[in-house]
């Protein structure tokens, strides 16, 4: 069993220590948060991931996994350290390096180990590369270190369960022994390997996120034709999904793609390919697609209201970007509740796990009653369980008006919802 370090404790990292510890690696987890930190040393996680909790706990208490503010003590022991720190987007839309930067600093300055550094956030191809110069110009000790590629593809909201079973670990060395010693690492998991160079690997992270990511605004620009016409997209994916070329998975058509992911690497892959000279288009055209989804979205809803929605009551269920999980990044309900409030309307929110966006400045409501009563419509934005097995016809007698707009398509087969109430979809009609 091997000593490991995670540098960053977000959403990739928190599950990839407590995963390398399920599986009997020894694991510090390391971060400059100290609130997050302090959470995690009383066996907290700061962030909502289903299972996640329990198997944190059981793996602190078996003494696999520690937290720390401290690179000495975090560096100690390691043989492997894991980046895992935001690359977030740019101004320019490029993925912003700085953090990874001052992670590969970190570890030039505090390793006492030979080390493999493992670069698992998602970084613009050379990346790697650049890692490997900034410890090799910085390196303190009299050590050797090697880095080596290994993209995550884990879903919030099933973070465990995709990093137990998911489809593949791709790793990208430029040795055959430093890709060796991370097969060696996730042997347990017993999963699909995929060994390539530095660069493939990091490629393989950006064109798998833009592949999906077109896959949605494809079937999202399907939906608005078949409204225009007339069909109903959710039987057309499915018609569609039958074929297994084309499979059934990410042709759900709705509000369009948000998250930590799929905006940002799409731009990122984007800026990328046009400053190589190899324009990608499609995927240009895919982050213009989910832009309008959302405006044609508001666009319905504006319409219902003549085009004046001051002093309308609004209801909004789910803040989240998706279901099973607390993270607001580029969730489509913080643009229409900005566009709506902007425009006069009163908005009440509900989210099962999310109470606050600060951002916008917006508190959730404790329960779905108080968040729907003598509203004028509800806009479904995120498809949590709670929305299908509610007590509608409960929620039928609070409201002012039954109309709803389903920004997932979560209700079109709801009894109470399609036969006593007036029902927006999309791309149905
Ligand atoms: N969130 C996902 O579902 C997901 C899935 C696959 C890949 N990724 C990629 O993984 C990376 C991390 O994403 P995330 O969502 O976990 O990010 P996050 O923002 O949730 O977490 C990053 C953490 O790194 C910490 N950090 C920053 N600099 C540090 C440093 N020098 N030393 C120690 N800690 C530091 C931050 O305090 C933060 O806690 C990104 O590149 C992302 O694109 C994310
Ligand atoms: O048919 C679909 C499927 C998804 N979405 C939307 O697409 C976004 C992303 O969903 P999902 O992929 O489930 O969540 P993420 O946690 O963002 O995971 C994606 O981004 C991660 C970060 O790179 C990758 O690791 C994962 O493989 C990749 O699925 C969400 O807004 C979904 O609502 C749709 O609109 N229609």
């Amino acid at each position: 069993m091997t000593n490991v370090a995670v540098i960053g404790t977000g959403y990739v990292g928190l599950v990839t220590g407590v995963v390398l510890s399920e599986i009997g690696h020894t694991v510090t987890c390391i971060d400059i948060d100290d609130c997050k930190v302090n959470k995690l040393k009383a066996g907290k996680s700061p962030i909502y991931e289903p299972g996640l909790d329990e198997l944190m706990v059981k793996n602190i208490e078996a003494n696999r996994l520690t937290f720390t503010t401290n690179h000495v003590d975090a560096f100690l022991h390691a043989e492997i350290v894991f980046i895992a720190v935001g690359t977030p987007q740019s101004e320019s839309g490029a993925a912003d390096l700085t953090y990874i930067k001052q992670a590969a600093k970190d570890i030039a300055l505090h390793i006492v180990n030979d080390t493999i550094v493992v670069v698992k956030s998602t970084v613009p191809v050379g990346t790697n590369d650049l890692v490997q110069s900034i410890i090799e110009e910085n390196i303190v000790a009299n050590v050797k270190v090697e880095v080596v590629s290994n993209p995550e593809f884990l879903r919030e909201g099933h973070a465990i369960h995709d990093t137990f079973h998911g489809d593949r670990i791709v790793i990208g060395a430029e040795t055959e022994k430093s890709g060796s010693i991370i097969e060696q690492l996730f042997k347990p998991l017993s999963l699909p390997i995929v060994r390539t160079n530095r660069k493939s690997a990091e490629m393989i992270k950006y064109a798998a996120n833009a592949f999906l990511a077109v896959k949605i605004s494809y079937i999202n620009e399907i939906a608005n034709l078949c409204e225009a016409v007339g069909a109903n997209v959710a039987d057309v994916a499915d018609g569609m999904g039958m074929d297994h070329r084309v499979g059934r998975a990410f042709l759900n058509a709705g509000l369009g793609y948000g998250g930590s992911c799929f905006p940002k690497d799409t731009e990122a892959i984007a800026y990328l390919a046009k400053e190589n000279d190899a324009p990608l288009t499609i995927v240009e055209k895919a982050i213009q697609v989910n832009t309008k989804q959302r405006q044609l979205f508001l666009e319905k809803v504006m319409q219902h209201f003549n085009d004046n929605v001051v002093g309308r009551k609004i209801a909004i269920l789910g803040l989240s970007f998706k279901p099973n999980t607390d993270d607001l990044r580029e969730a489509p309900s913080l643009y229409l509740i900005e566009q709506l409030k902007n425009r006069g309307a009163e908005i009440t929110v509900y989210d099962p796990i999310v109470r606050e966006a600060t951002t916008i400045g917006v508190t959730s409501t404790e329960f779905i009653q108080q968040c729907v009563d003598s509203t004028e419509a509800i806009l479904l934005v995120t498809e949590w369980d709670e929305f299908k097995t509610v007590d509608w016809s409960e929620i039928s007698q609070l409201v002012h008006s039954k109309v709803l707009f389903d920004g997932r398509n979560f209700l079109s087969n709801h009894k109470e919802i399609q036969t006593n109430w007036q029902y927006y979809g999309i791309g149905q009609v």
